[in-house]
């Protein structure tokens, strides 16, 4: 039985245990005070907790530095997270030694942003996507090569082309197919996959978001996706986390937090967003999220996103929300959700400086925006 079987076989058994358990992660790092800018901690990820099951896309958003990349490094122990959780397929990483650790990234490959970058330029295609298989032994030389004309055909690259190019005669596109091969050569059970269609022109984009669709089919792979963007995140994924300042704001089924978000932060990201309501078909007139993050050296006391949040009452202030579970399998950390009407808000009390000023709306887009993705 292949790794992959085992794992569909697994699945049929009804068992529902999660792929990966991650619970109450913390990262950060030291800074030094230099050129003005004060020394300290950045607290990149800061108590996350969250699950992934077998077969399952769970996408990752939020703005630049809210923690997204460091979440997924943490995850596969890219350095150990400072404290936490992290349980993938039953070892805890957290704890393991050399050899689990080894075994257990052999099942979590990553894929990143940068095609090129994450190839080396002088290897042909042939010997990067053998290299997985020779660094942990496996096959001899004859059966590798037939592995590898195997793992190029799956990706979509015709081995008699493209087994003798090297990166810099291949297009990013291709150059992820190769980086993609790589990734599920040693049949990993979870892909973490950092930006990985980023730089990739939208069709090619979308070419790339099929093969991680069909691999997902094929092989039963799970993924962690992280992007900045999030109509694409909900179209491949089936939850979604957001991210505000290294701490999970809202996580849920994607079609139900597009739809109905609870947080006051992911609303405002989607509001952000052009689209084309689905109900009335009308376009969206995109409106930027107002103020920057605070910084992640010294966030702000109790909620983090109180100091650009126009809900922001004292208690915001005070107290950090937990992540309660206010609709199925739909989690929001906010004193006050927006499934709250805002005439059962408590009264803010007079002169009371939590948030900025509501900002006018401004629209970042011309007032006539092109056809838009349906959210
Ligand atoms: N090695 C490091 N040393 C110091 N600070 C770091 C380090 N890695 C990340 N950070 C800081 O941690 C915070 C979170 O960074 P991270 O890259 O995880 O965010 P992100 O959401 O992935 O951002 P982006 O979307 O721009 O990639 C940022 O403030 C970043 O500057």
């Amino acid at each position: 039985m292949t790794a992959v079987e085992e794992r569909t076989a697994g699945d049929r058994s009804g068992a529902r245990t999660p792929l990966l358990r991650a619970r109450n992660l913390v990262q950060e790092f030291p800074v030094q005070a230099a050129g003005g800018v004060k020394g300290g901690v950045v607290h990149a990820v800061s108590d996350v907790s969250f699950d992934i099951y077998r077969g399952e896309t769970l996408g990752v958003v939020g703005e630049t530095g809210s923690g997204k990349s460091t979440l997924a490094r943490s995850v596969i122990q890219l350095p150990r997270p400072k404290s936490g959780v992290v349980e993938f397929q039953g070892t805890d990483l957290m704890k393991a030694g050399r050899k689990e650790l080894k075994e257990s990234r052999r099942q979590m490959q990553m894929v990143y942003q940068d095609p090129f970058g994450s190839l080396n330029p002088r290897w042909r295609v042939s010997e990067l996507v053998e290299e997985p298989l020779v660094g942990h032994g496996q096959g001899n030389a004859s059966s590798r090569k037939r592995r590898v004309e195997e793992l190029l055909d799956l990706v979509g690259l015709d081995p008699s082309q493209y087994a003798k190019r090297r990166p810099f005669e291949l297009s990013g596109g291709q150059c992820q197919r190769v980086a993609i091969a790589r990734a599920v050569a040693l049949e990993p059970a979870l892909i973490v996959a950092d930006e990985a269609v980023s730089s990739l022109d939208v069709l090619i984009q979308a070419q790339v978001l099929n093969l991680f669709e069909k691999l997902r089919r094929e092989l039963n792979l799970s993924y962690l996706f992280i992007a900045h963007d999030l109509a694409m995140v909900k179209q491949v994924s089936d939850r979604v986390a957001v991210m505000y300042l290294g701490q999970l704001a809202e996580i849920g089924p994607a079609e139900g937090m597009y739809r109905q978000p609870l947080h006051p932060y992911t609303s405002a990201l989607l509001d952000s967003i052009p689209r084309v309501d689905p109900v009335t078909g009308a376009a969206h007139r995109p409106v930027a999220l107002p103020g920057e993050p605070p910084s992640p050296i010294d966030p702000p006391s109790g909620c983090r996103f109180r100091t650009r949040c126009p809900r922001a009452q004292l208690k915001c202030a005070e107290e950090a929300p937990q992540l309660v579970e206010r609709l199925p399998g739909h989690q929001v950390a906010c004193h006050f959700p927006l499934d709250v009407v805002e005439a059962d808000l408590p009264p803010k009390p007079a002169g009371a400086t939590l948030a900025p000023p509501p900002v006018p709306a401004q629209p970042t887009a011309p007032a006539q925006p092109a056809p838009q993705q349906t959210l």
